[in-house]
This record gives structure tokens, C-alpha cells and sequence, in this order.
């Protein structure tokens, strides 16, 4: 296995491995995790993750009006790009003959795409990408899935209990919240869903009269408080914390010696209120923004052939 961590890898390296790497289809693989509110990427090299990076979804009308050719070159371009851009380097610099990008995929090594996706709409899109496969639950090393469990939270549960060790608790602060937990025997002991932190203050602005649109405070908001903004902001940053604290001191009667991760776009914000408001319960839990991309990385590691 490569000694390499993604602190250690530098455009230069990165260059070189690329190059060299290039003509090794099964070495470098895109890892796409696709959330409600937007796209989670990662870039492996073999086993080690080398980079992540997020982008807006793709719009379905947009792409819907494209010929086949032209959304495959879309798409190849849409997962390439950015890899280009960081490090400098054209992936597909063997592959600049302008002819049909079907052809052109053909001939060039283009690394295959492994997605995870919780949005069946932006699935379809990237079944057009010329390399490419979804990850599905039956494929998880893991015990008591149910079958409608979202790929996202089964993933990110192996990644992490795999990374960190089990029983473990996942708390994924994205457009929903999830608690996800799984025993020492990699069996699902269930979880939660709520809305997420934004989406409680987004729906509150769009679904009343009277609210407006807010955003999430920086720090703890105040609890009572005689303004419309900030009492929107209380009402929902002091529900989610005891939400939190709550369902996590109940996951630790349950299992003493559980890891405790929180991942997700609102980790940051949500923890910061969770050491404001419940400091004992915060020192148990672990930011893990990679979580989902351990998960990934233990599937190929599984052998599955991409
Ligand atoms: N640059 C950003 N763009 C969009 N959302 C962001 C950004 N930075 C932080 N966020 C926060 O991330 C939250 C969404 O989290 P995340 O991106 O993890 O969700 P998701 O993975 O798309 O959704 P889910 O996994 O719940 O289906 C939003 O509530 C928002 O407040
Ligand atoms: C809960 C979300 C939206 C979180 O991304 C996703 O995991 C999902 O759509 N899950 C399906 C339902 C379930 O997990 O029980
Ligand atoms: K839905």
C-alpha cells in the first residue's frame, strides 16, 4: 500500500503520478457521492485519497437537451475538470483530437467513476459518463441493512467503523440529520432522519407568511430572544442541539465504548453550538468530513472490480 497522505501530495506529485499512472486503468478512480443539496467528489490513487472537493448539481434540463455524444463530453469534462485544475495536468492530453467525445473516451484511459447517490434524478444523468458504476447496499460488507437505508448513511457508517473501529454512531448534518449506528458485529442498530439545520431555516422562510429567509449564526444564538431573525435561529440551533445531545447520550447507555462521528456539510456549525451547549458531549465526538469517502475506499478495497 502507498505511503502517501492527501497532506503530502503536492501538485508536483501529483503530476508525476499522473503521468506515470496514466496508462494504469485500475489505479485512478473518481468517487462521486451524491447528496440532496450538491455533489461530494473524490479522487483516489489506488487506496489512498488523494483530494475531495464539492460541486453544485448538474441541471437536468440543461443536460436532458444534449445530444449522446455531447453529454458524454459534458460529463467527462464535468469530473475531469477540476482534477485538471488542481494539479495542473491534462488528464485526457493524449485525448485532444476534437472528433466525437464517444470515440475519444474510448480511446483514452479515463478514470472510472464510482458513484453513491441519494438522488435518483442525478444518477440517471451520470449513467452517460462512459465509465461507470453505482455502489448499492447488497455490495457493503455489512449486516441488518433495510433496503430503503440511503447508500449515503450505510457508506459513511462502514467508513467510519472501518477508519475508527465498532460499535459506531454516525451524525450526518446535511440537508437531512442523520443518526446512523451499527454494533461491534457491523450490524445496522438503526438510526434517525430529521431536517437538516438549513433546511429547518428554509422552510420556515418559504412555507409561512411571516418568517423571513435566515441563515445560520456563526456562534450559539441566544435562547430567548425578542427578535423574529434570532428567534428563528434559536429555535432551531437549541432543537438541534438537544436533538443531538439527546440522541447521543441515549446511543451510549446502549454502547459505552462507541466512536462517535459527525460528518456533513453543517459538522462545523453543529459542533460548534454542541461545545456551547453540551461541552461533555462533544468531547466523545470525532469530525470525520471524509467519512463517506472511507467508505469508498473499503468497497474497493473489497475487490469489486470497477
Ligand atoms: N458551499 C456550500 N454549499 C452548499 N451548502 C453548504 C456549503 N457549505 C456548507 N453547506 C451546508 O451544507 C449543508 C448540506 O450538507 P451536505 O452538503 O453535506 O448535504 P448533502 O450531502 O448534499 O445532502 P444529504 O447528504 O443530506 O442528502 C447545507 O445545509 C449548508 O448549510
Ligand atoms: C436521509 C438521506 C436524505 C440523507 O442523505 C438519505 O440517506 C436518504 O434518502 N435515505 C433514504 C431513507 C433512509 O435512509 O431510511
Ligand atoms: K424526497
Amino acid at each position: 500500500m502507498e505511503n502517501r497522505s492527501v497532506e503530502n501530495f503536492t501538485p508536483e506529485t501529483a503530476t508525476t503520478n499522473f503521468k506515470s499512472r496514466l496508462n494504469s486503468k485500475t489505479e485512478l478512480k473518481i468517487a462521486l457521492a451524491i447528496g440532496n443539496s450538491r455533489l461530494h467528489w473524490g479522487l483516489f490513487l489506488g487506496p489512498t485519497l488523494q483530494e475531495t472537493w464539492d460541486t453544485q448539481h448538474l441541471s437536468v434540463d440543461a443536460v436532458s437537451q444534449l445530444s449522446e455524444d455531447e453529454k458524454t463530453e459534458f460529463l467527462v469534462q464535468s469530473a475531469i475538470a477540476p482534477i485538471e485544475q488542481k494539479y495542473a495536468q491534462k488528464l485526457l492530453s493524449l485525448c485532444t483530437n476534437p472528433e466525437l467525445a464517444s470515440r475519444r473516451a474510448q480511446q483514452c484511459v479515463l478514470p472510472p467513476l464510482i458513484l453513491a447517490s441519494v438522488v435518483p434524478e442525478q444518477t440517471a444523468l451520470w449513467q452517460s459518463y462512459p465509465h461507470v458504476h453505482t455502489i448499492t447496499l447488497d455490495q457493503l460488507p455489512m449486516e441488518g441493512l433495510y433496503p430503503t437505508l440511503g447508500i449515503d448513511r450505510a457508506l459513511t457508517l462502514l467508513g467510519v467503523g472501518i477508519q475508527l473501529g465498532w460499535p459506531t454512531l454516525v451524525i450526518d448534518a446535511g440537508t437531512a440529520l442523520t443518526f446512523t449506528g451499527a454494533d461491534v458485529n457491523r450490524r445496522l442498530v438503526g438510526g434517525a432522519i430529521l431536517p437538516g439545520l438549513g433546511l429547518q431555516l428554509s422552510s420556515l422562510g418559504e412555507k409561512t407568511a411571516g418568517l423571513p429567509l435566515v441563515t445560520l449564526p456563526y456562534n450559539l444564538p441566544q435562547r430567548w430572544v425578542a427578535d423574529t431573525e434570532t428567534a428563528i435561529k434559536s429555535g432551531v440551533v437549541y432543537g438541534v442541539v438537544s436533538a443531538v445531545n439527546d440522541f447521543i447520550q441515549d446511543w451510549l447507555r446502549l454502547f459505552p465504548n462507541s466512536k462517535i462521528a459527525v460528518t456533513g456539510g453543517d459538522r462545523t456549525l453543529l459542533l460548534k453550538y454542541l461545545a456551547s451547549t453540551f461541552p461533555d458531549t462533544v468531547a466523545a465526538v470525532i469530525e470525520t468530513p471524509e467519512a463517506i469517502f472511507w467508505g469508498f475506499r473499503n468497497v474497493f478495497q473489497e475487490g469489486i472490480e470497477f
